[in-house]
């Protein structure tokens, strides 16, 4: 016998859209009447439970047991309709099936395991800023560094082969799309997703991964019987879905920042250290990486409204990093405050694996900039580029004055 759950008579509810345009374009508003309403408020249009504050997401997070990840964290629940492609080892599972594939990611992607990268990065964001700046102070910055700099480091690093690398960007697009509901952008990117997800999938065959890259790496820790051979290519697929889209809007936002708050810039250049915490505190004020879904394991008490089991919550973690209760001023991108703590790259177990390899890339591209341009400026309307799970930029027109 079904029972049928109405929301709970505490619970408040929102009509809105996250996933439309408008929301999409400037979500601030939405995130705002979300923190306002409540600890958790249902949104109609999904029948999901958005958390819009920063200690009820941060406390969700932390708590995988009641909120599950291995029914997906997109809208879409795996016990009800198959998901489009395997589901992650890692994002789209629990303990004990997590933790191996977890362990071994989180090895490859340590600080100290891409030290052996530093140098090749900092070297690569030089050649690519040097070449930028002989072309002229004014460019776009997402092709000319948001895209080309991971695209230019990370492919190699996992050790994939050069053809064929510009599928990545769009099947990054369309499986940050399929995480939220079936509406335009989803459509958009239909068509193609069945050859990005072969061609993603055929590069994570052992034999065509370079040696010494993190592909091969996960394939010997298969060898070392860490995890099996069956999920060596998924742990490699992990890599290739989450680790460049999320990059490249990553390094736009931390561009974006630095541009439109000149004076951190110029802090940033007196003190080239600040790179790191200039790429976290971009990370917290812009969220690349704005919502993420759980489902409820149980019927889970949220304040005083309960959240029944099996139904969707909606973590807006772009919220959380802007939630006034949490953080002081917290529309301002600034290099005096300490943003750790930021949910950004998530928290608890499901934490960014890749979290490093995201701070390396950017403290290279920083430090190669802040060492070349004295000062940046936006030189041009700044498009944004609608995904249903990602900030991003389409374009940002910038204009540069060498040092
Ligand atoms: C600015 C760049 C990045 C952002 C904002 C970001 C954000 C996130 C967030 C919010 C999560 C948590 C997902 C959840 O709790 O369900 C996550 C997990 C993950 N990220 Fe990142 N990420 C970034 C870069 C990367 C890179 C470069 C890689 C790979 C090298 C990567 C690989 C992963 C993987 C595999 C997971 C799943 C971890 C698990 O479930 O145990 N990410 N990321
Ligand atoms: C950035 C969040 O982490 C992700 C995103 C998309 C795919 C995967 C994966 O593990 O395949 C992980």
């Amino acid at each position: 016998m079904t029972r049928t759950i109405e929301p709970h008579p505490a619970l408040p509810v929102h009509h809105g859209d996250p996933f439309g345009h408008e929301v999409l374009e400037d979500p601030a508003a939405f995130h705002g009447e979300l923190r306002e309403a409540g600890p958790v408020v249902h949104l109609a249009r999904y029948d999901v439970y958005a958390m819009a504050r920063y200690a009820e997401v941060h406390a969700a997070l932390r708590d995988w047991q009641s909120f599950e990840s291995g029914a997906g964290v997109g809208l879409s629940n795996f016990r009800t309709e198959p998901p489009w492609r395997p589901p992650s080892l890692l994002l789209e599972s629990d303990p004990p099936r997590h933790d191996a594939p977890r362990r071994v990611l989180s090895g490859l992607l340590a600080p100290r395991a891409l030290r052996r990268l530093r140098e090749q990065w900092r070297s690569a964001a030089a050649d690519l800023v040097d070449d930028l700046l002989a072309r002229g102070p004014e460019f776009d910055a997402v092709p000319a560094l948001a895209e080309a700099f991971p695209l230019r480091v990370f492919p190699d690093a996992v050790g994939i082969p050069d053809e064929g690398r510009e599928n990545l960007l769009p099947y990054g697009e369309f499986l940050f799309n399929a995480f939220g509901p079936h509406n335009d952008l989803v459509a958009a990117g239909a068509p193609r997703a069945g050859d990005l997800a072969a061609w993603v999938n055929a590069q994570c065959r052992r034999e065509v991964l370079a040696e010494g890259g993190f592909g091969a790496q996960i394939w010997a820790a298969a060898d070392r019987g860490e995890i099996t051979p069956d999920q060596a290519p998924l742990v490699v697929r992990s890599l290739l879905s989450a680790g460049v889209d999320t990059t490249v809007h990553g390094l736009g936002a931390v561009l974006h920042a630095v541009a439109t708050f000149p004076e951190q810039w110029r802090r940033l250049r007196e003190q080239p250290h600040l790179a790191r915490v200039a790429f976290d505190e971009a990370v917290r004020w812009a969220s690349p990486v704005q919502t993420f879904f759980r489902t409820a394991t149980t019927d889970v008490r949220v304040g005083d409204a309960v959240v029944p089991a099996g139904k969707k919550i909606l973590m807006f973690l772009a919220s959380a990093n802007r939630d006034p209760g949490r953080w002081d001023d917290p529309a301002a991108f600034d290099l005096s405050r300490d943003p750790s703590g930021h949910v950004g790259f998530g928290f608890g177990i499901h934490q960014c694996v890749g979290q490093h390899v995201a701070r390396l890339e950017a403290e290279s591209l920083l430090t190669a900039l802040a060492e070349r341009v004295a000062s940046i400026e936006v030189a041009g309307p700044v498009v944004r580029h609608h995904n249903n799970t990602m900030r991003a930029l389409g374009s940002l027109p910038l204009r540069v004055r060498p040092a």
